[in-house]
């Protein structure tokens, strides 16, 4: 029986196969955040002969990639990323997902944005029929906290504040518990569009457009159903 930090490596090494084909000497790979994600990063090490560099989705995954000697370059001037490699919290079988379990959810969607393609990697423990088992992540700007979490309750979620936890951007998180989530895309849009909200983690809008799924009998490659 794997142990969940064996599937996360399997699925590391996976998607540097997936990769492989877009290391080019002037390619640059979105990195996401993540314990997955860092595993990817070490595993890339290995190649970072063959491509230019990334563009990272928290600070957290600045410090690995530069550590081991791949160039970080700010996404202001960049602008073209073929490939966006990224955990999750929970995916579904439409490839929508939450995301910011650790907190870098603004700077993933917003590389994820930029990206021809979202690959998630992820254990077969973040597969879901429906999503908000796991608390849905809100990156809040501070002064709309209690605004915010009113708002979310009135949609029948419990907000609880990240306690001693400030976002790469200088923000806070709400996780929102118990959130009856039918209509994903339709849930980011509205809770997106709640004044103070910076970004809620739900990808599904703009969900993954393949998944690297690591189980018990291999990695297993899926495409939206
Ligand atoms: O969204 C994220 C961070 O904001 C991560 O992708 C998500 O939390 C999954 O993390 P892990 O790979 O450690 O299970």
């Amino acid at each position: 029986m794997l142990t969940q930090q064996q599937l996360k490596e399997n699925v590391a090494v996976a998607a540097i196969d997936y990769v492989l084909p877009y290391l080019k000497p002037d390619t640059i790979i979105g990195i996401g955040s993540g314990s997955t994600a860092d595993l990817f990063i070490d595993q890339l090490a290995q190649f970072k002969s063959r491509f230019k560099g990334t563009v990272s989705s928290s600070e957290r995954s600045t410090t690995r990639l530069q550590s081991h000697g791949i160039e970080v370059f700010d996404l202001n001037d960049i602008s073209h990323v073929p490939v966006y490699i990224d955990g999750a919290d929970e995916i579904d079988a439409g490839l929508h997902m939450i995301k910011g379990g650790g907190g870098a959810l603004t700077r993933e969607k917003i590389v994820a944005s930029v990206a021809d393609q979202f690959v998630c990697i992820a254990d077969e423990s973040k597969c879901v029929d429906y999503l908000g088992a796991f608390p849905l992540p809100v990156e809040i700007i501070p002064m709309a906290r209690e605004a915010v979490a009113r708002q979310m309750a009135a949609l029948g979620g419990r907000p609880k504040l990240r306690e001693g936890f400030t976002t790469d951007n200088g923000c806070q998180i709400l996780d929102v518990a118990g959130l009856r989530i039918t209509d994903p895309k339709a849930l980011e849009a509205r809770v997106n569009n709640i004044p103070g909200v910076v970004t809620c983690g739900l990808f599904a809008i703009a969900g993954a457009g393949v998944a690297l799924i690591s189980t018990q009998t291999g990695v297993e490659q899926r495409k939206p159903a």
